[in-house]
């Protein structure tokens, strides 16, 4: 048995909600790049969950559905002003979506009626912890979510409590688009992984945030503001960037383990930066991270991948940057719950093989005589 680092190349589902073949990213064999120019988020939902676009009609079902479920209970709200101040974002929203299943009276009904709802309710509620979550960190009491408006409008309007601006609605939504499903990466494989011992959905949807936390995964959004604060200003893009790649250091939003010719949703992120840019009078984050591109694919043959310009997008919108991965699960739990119905339609447990590399032919030695 020889290990295969990674499992890079590895197949180990079949699944009809995405595919990435020769680059191109599809929902339900849809280009990413149509998606993104015309469809909003909760029919990307929709179309993840049922394998179909909604009619109308479908559609301001599930919307209806999703305000109905939006709400957080109150003891969820109380645990949220428990947390430590200072609190990871992540950790905490890992936390609180655990903690919403023994709020949810179904949690453990593992009918395939129980599990869709549960897919609904969780995304229904997912952007309303991050935004208490936000707010009550700040020492603001959280806002109830809105009624009848989509969840790009409803989330910023619960992070700021007033109502957003159309374009910073659009940019979020589009966002939203670009991150909902992605075959299976690693917290979708952690997410279909947890399901397939027939643990519940919740169960789930936390273990793929734990795995979305990382840097090599969603949190590299984060980490690449992170960069960005640190580089500071146009002038010292260079200086820093050379210093990383001479010290062998990772540029954070660079490379991915499946396109190697570039990912296709960071051109349209990247487009929104630059729109964003434009709109804000204030350029310099555009051109810092079109700066850095230039020299990392130049010098390093890496091409940037969606978390790079999400990161200048969300900060032109006037997002603090720890919450970039949470709005990274926002979206994600969409394609999450999509896979976890997947799995459980033709489950089997998941537990492959390790290729042992310890030592054999070993002894129980006695306490007294270890050395
Ligand atoms: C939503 C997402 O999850 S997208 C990915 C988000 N993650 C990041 O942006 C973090 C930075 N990128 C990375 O760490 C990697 O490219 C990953 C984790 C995305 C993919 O990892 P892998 O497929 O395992 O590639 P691996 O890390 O082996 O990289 C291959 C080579 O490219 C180099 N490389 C890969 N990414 C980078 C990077 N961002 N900066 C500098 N060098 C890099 C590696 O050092 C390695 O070089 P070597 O062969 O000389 O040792
Ligand atoms: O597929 C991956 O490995 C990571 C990624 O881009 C995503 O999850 O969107």
């Amino acid at each position: 048995m020889t290990a295969t680092k990674g499992l890079e190349g590895i197949v180990a589902a079949k699944s009809s909600i995405s595919s990435i073949i020769d680059g191109v990213l599809t929902y339900q064999g849809i280009n990413i790049d149509e998606l993104a120019e015309k469809a909003t988020f909760e029919e990307v939902a929709y179309l993840l969950w049922h394998g179909k676009l909604p009619t109308q009609s479908e559609l301001d079902g599930l919307i209806a559905e999703l305000s109905e479920y939006a709400a957080i209970p109150e003891e969820a709200i109380a645990g949220l002003r428990l947390y430590p101040k200072g609190s990871n974002s992540m950790a905490a929203l890992r936390t609180a979506v655990s903690s919403l299943a023994l709020y949810d009276g179904e949690a453990n009904d593992m009918s395939a009626a129980a599990n869709a709802r549960k897919a609904v309710k969780l995304q229904a509620q997912l952007p309303t912890v991050v935004a208490a979550y936000a707010r009550i960190r700040e020492g603001k009491e959280p806002v109830a979510p809105k009624k009848g408006v989509g969840i790009a409008h409803n989330f910023l309007y619960m992070l700021t409590g007033e109502e957003p601006a159309a374009v910073a609605v659009e940019a979020m939504d589009k966002a939203l688009v670009l991150h909902a499903d992605h075959e299976l990466n690693a917290s979708t494989f952690a997410a279909r992984v947890t399901v397939a011992t027939l643990s519940d959905i919740y169960s789930g949807v936390t273990s793929a945030i734990g795995a979305l936390k990382g840097p090599l995964h969603g949190g590299a959004n984060e980490a690449v503001m992170v960069m960005l604060d640190e580089i500071g200003s146009l002038a010292n893009v260079e200086s820093y960037i050379q210093g990383k790649l001479d010290n062998k250091e990772k540029i954070m939003g660079f490379g991915h383990r499946v396109y190697k010719n570039g990912d296709p949703r960071a051109k349209h992120l990247m487009q929104m930066s630059r729109q964003l840019g434009e709109l804000n009078g204030d350029m310099e984050l555009y051109e810092m991270s079109i700066k850095i591109e230039d020299l990392v694919t130049g010098q390093k043959g890496l091409k940037p991948n969606v978390d790079f310009y999400s990161a200048s997008c969300y900060t032109m919108l006037g997002i603090p940057r720890d919450l970039f991965t949470p709005i990274f699960a926002i979206s994600r739990v969409s394609g999450w719950s999509a896979h976890i119905l997947e799995q459980y339609q033709d489950n089997r447990l998941i537990r492959p093989r390790a290729e042992y590399v310890g030592p054999v032919d070993q002894r129980y030695v006695p306490i007294a005589e270890r050395g």
